[in-house]
Parts: structure tokens; C-alpha cells; sequence
């Protein structure tokens, strides 16, 4: 029987918890602040930073929303960052991504301080990562890692092959299963012959951008299936990077879209933003 990996669910009981622990921080007289920026009206972008406004509501952390025109310039955003980190009362700076095409993403994210950094994307937080030291960890990976304990789904040993490379979800993905002593393999574009790598996968995460792209031909038998993708199709209905219905029957277990992968992105921040008031 395939196990429906439910990310809604298990984001609500982190979320619950989170909450307790922000109520307590209340009472010592700390209000937790989070900055979140967005730039433009990607409607994606809008639907994900209301949910956090309504997730960080929930918890009992106060968010400041900062949503700036698309033509905004790199110089006002960069500058809008750089009060932020100097203002003690906020804990931490968030901004959405994508940025329009004119603002350089690296530069925005190396600006905001690393104390403050609750996306875990800034080099300082990827570096502590790769060096097994503490830091904020990129929510997305932070999230499946949380899936696989709370499901008591072993990493240990296990050939885990991750499809996608990008700096917020491939690469700390690897590196965080490799915390959790995984046989890590990195699949891109380039991979040859993907179906033959991922089909030794224990553990398959898929990222790539390509909706329902992993059909049950990349798939071993009794695998656990991780999908990161989100996508519309052509009937307007929310879908993976895999091919749910396909894949299901083969798998041991596997997120769905919606409700997988998605609301464990947020409860994490909501986790990173507890930790940067500690
Ligand atoms: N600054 C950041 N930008 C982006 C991040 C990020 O972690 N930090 N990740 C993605 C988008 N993202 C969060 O921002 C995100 C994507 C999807 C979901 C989610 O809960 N999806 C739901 C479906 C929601 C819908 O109706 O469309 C689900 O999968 O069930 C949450 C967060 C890129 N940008």
C-alpha cells in the first residue's frame, strides 16, 4: 500500500507547536518580526506571501509587508534590505523570489544579513551547511527532511538521487541528505540516460520545473517519491514535476500536489524565524 506523504497535515502540527513555543517568547517579551518583500505582482509570488502573512498570523509572529512597484530599482531594494538589517526589532528579512529580471538575485540575498537570513539562501547559511555546522537551513529541503522524520521513513544508507540542481532546493537537498548518511546522487539537464540514475533511487526528489515529468518508466519499485514541483495545467489544475496517478501504484510512498511538499516550505520559515529570535 503506497503511503500519501500529507505535507498539510504535518505543516498544521509544526505550525501548533510553533505557536506554543511563540507564546511562551510573548510572555518573556519578545514579538517576533518578520520582513517579507516583495517586488512586483508575479501572482504566484502574491498567493505564496499571503500564505506566510496568514501562517506567521497564526503563530503569533508579527509580519511587515513590504510590496514594492515591479519597476523598483536594485539601488531601493538594496537600500530597503540594508534598513532592515539595522533595525533591531525585526528578527527576520525575507524577499520573495523571483525578482524582476533587472534586480540581481545573488547580490539582494548576500545583502541581507546572515542573522537575519530565515530563507537560508545567503552563502553564509549554505556554508555552514556544507561545513555540518548550525545555521538556517533552505526551507524547502528543511521541510522534506521533516517529512521523512515525522513519517519515520529511513535516510541512513539509503541511495537517495535528487533531480535538479538549483541553489534553493538541489543543492542544500543534497547536502542535507548527506547529514542524514544517504547515498546522494545530483541529477540536471545533462545527466545521460536520467532513467537509468533514477531508477536505482530509494529515494527520488524531484525538482527540475517540468510538469509531470517523471512518469513510473524513472521510477523503481517501492520507491519514496518526493515531488518539489508546482505547476498549472492546461486545465487550470495544480500538478508536480511528477506524474502522480502514474507513479503512485509503484511507489512506497509519495507527496501529492497540492498538500505535499508546498506547506512544509512555510511552516520552516515559520521555524527559521522562532530560531532567529532565540
Ligand atoms: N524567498 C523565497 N522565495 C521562494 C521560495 C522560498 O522558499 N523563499 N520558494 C518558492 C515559492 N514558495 C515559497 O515562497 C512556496 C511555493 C509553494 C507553496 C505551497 O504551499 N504550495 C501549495 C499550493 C499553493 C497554491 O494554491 O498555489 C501546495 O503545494 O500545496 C508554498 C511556498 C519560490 N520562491
Amino acid at each position: 500500500m503506497t503511503v500519501i506523504i500529507d505535507g498539510k497535515k504535518t505543516s498544521s502540527e509544526i505550525k501548533d507547536e510553533l505557536k506554543e513555543k511563540v507564546a511562551k517568547l510573548n510572555k518573556q517579551g519578545t514579538q517576533i518580526t518578520l520582513a517579507v518583500i516583495q517586488v512586483g505582482n508575479d501572482p504566484a509570488s502574491t498567493v505564496y506571501v499571503g500564505n506566510k502573512k496568514k501562517a506567521c498570523e497564526y503563530i503569533g509572529i508579527k509580519s511587515l509587508a513590504h510590496e514594492l512597484p515591479e519597476n523598483t530599482s536594485q539601488e531601493e531594494l538594496l537600500q530597503l534590505v540594508g534598513k532592515l538589517n539595522q533595525d533591531p526589532t525585526v528578527h527576520g528579512i525575507l524577499v520573495q523570489l523571483p525578482l524582476p529580471k533587472h534586480i540581481d538575485e545573488d547580490l539582494v540575498i548576500r545583502t541581507i544579513a546572515a542573522e537575519k537570513d530565515v530563507d537560508g539562501f545567503h552563502p553564509e547559511s549554505v556554508g555552514k551547511l556544507s561545513i555540518g555546522q548550525k545555521g538556517f537551513l533552505s526551507c524547502t529541503p528543511a521541510g522534506i527532511i521533516q517529512l521523512f522524520k515525522r513519517y519515520d521513513i529511513p535516510m541512513e544508507g539509503k541511495e537517495c538521487v535528487i533531480v535538479g540542481r538549483s541553489n534553493i532546493v538541489g543543492k542544500p537537498m543534497a547536502l542535507l541528505m548527506l547529514r542524514e548518511n544517504a547515498t546522494v546522487t545530483i541529477c540536471h539537464s545533462r545527466t545521460k540516460d536520467l532513467a537509468e540514475v533514477t531508477k536505482r533511487a530509494d529515494i527520488l526528489i524531484v525538482a527540475i520545473g517540468k510538469p509531470r515529468f517523471i512518469t513510473k518508466d524513472f521510477v523503481k519499485e517501492g520507491a519514496v517519491v518526493i515531488d518539489v514541483g508546482i505547476h498549472r495545467d492546461e486545465n487550470n489544475k495544480l500538478c508536480g514535476d511528477v506524474d502522480y496517478e502514474d507513479v503512485f501504484p509503484i511507489a512506497s510512498a509519495i507527496t501529492p500536489v497540492p498538500g505535499g511538499v508546498g506547506p512544509m516550505t512555510i511552516a520552516m520559515l515559520m521555524n527559521n524565524c522562532v530560531e532567529a529570535a532565540l
